[in-house]
């Protein structure tokens, strides 16, 4: 079953958990975005895993380098599971991961500025990570002519496990599950919406509604 992923780009611990409380009954995953851990600094994962400690925390660290490091301080702040670049070298990979075994702890990787995803998702898989992210981050939905479909091609091709992120939401949902994602993420389809609880919901019941031969 393909899991959900709440992405969380707000900026304070404060507001985060206040979404956190009202999505997790229909999120598998929270995930602490980038500029919220820029902002708020680990502690936010402290606060997070605390308040529900029975969901994978997920620490958007976007890690280039000393991947041993940097993933060994977010796992021992509460994360679950946290994300290293695919651009950059597999040193910096393979110590995320080194950090992630020492401590029981997973590491996804980000594929966000990654030319040929499916290459390098495959590539990197080899290196013992959970999943690789077929990402557009929030800029390159900006631009003309992007389609998250794209990233659900990618992900059909690579045949390894996956996650897709970069405006999923309720009229694609399905097409990521279908494609046989492990975990969809949808950030701003939930922030976002007026009623972010019910927009978590919808969400996983589209999830639920998708049977993948
Ligand atoms: O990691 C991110 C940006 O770098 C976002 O959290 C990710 O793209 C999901 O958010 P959205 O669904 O709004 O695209």
């Amino acid at each position: 079953m393909t899991k959900l992923q709440v992405a969380i780009d707000l900026l304070t611990t404060e507001a985060a958990l206040e979404l956190a409380h009202k999505v997790a009954p229909y999120v598998d995953i929270i995930e602490l975005g980038t500029p919220l851990i820029k902002s708020e600094g680990l502690k936010v994962v402290t606060a997070m895993k605390a308040a529900f400690p029975g969901k994978l925390i997920f620490a958007d660290m976007k890690i280039a380098d000393t991947g041993f490091l940097e993933a060994e301080i977010a796992f021992l702040a509460g994360a679950d599971l946290v994300t290293v670049m695919g651009a950059v070298d597999n040193a910096t990979i393979k110590g995320a991961v080194e950090a992630a075994k020492k401590h029981g702890k997973k590491v996804v990787v980000d594929t966000i500025g990654v030319k040929n995803r499916v290459e390098r998702a495959q590539e990197v898989t080899a290196f013992g990570v959970a999943f690789v992210e077929l990402h557009a981050g929030l800029d390159e939905q900006t631009l003309a002519g992007y389609s998250v479909q794209t990233l659900i091609s990618e992900g059909k091709l690579a045949k390894v496990p996956f996650s897709v992120a970069g405006g999923v939401n309720i009229d694609t949902i399905k097409d990521v599950v279908a494609a046989g994602a492990d975990v969809a993420v949808a950030g701003g389809a939930i922030y976002g919406a007026e009623d972010p609880a019910a927009a978590a919901k919808a969400l996983k019941e589209a999830i639920n509604s998708v049977t993948v031969a």
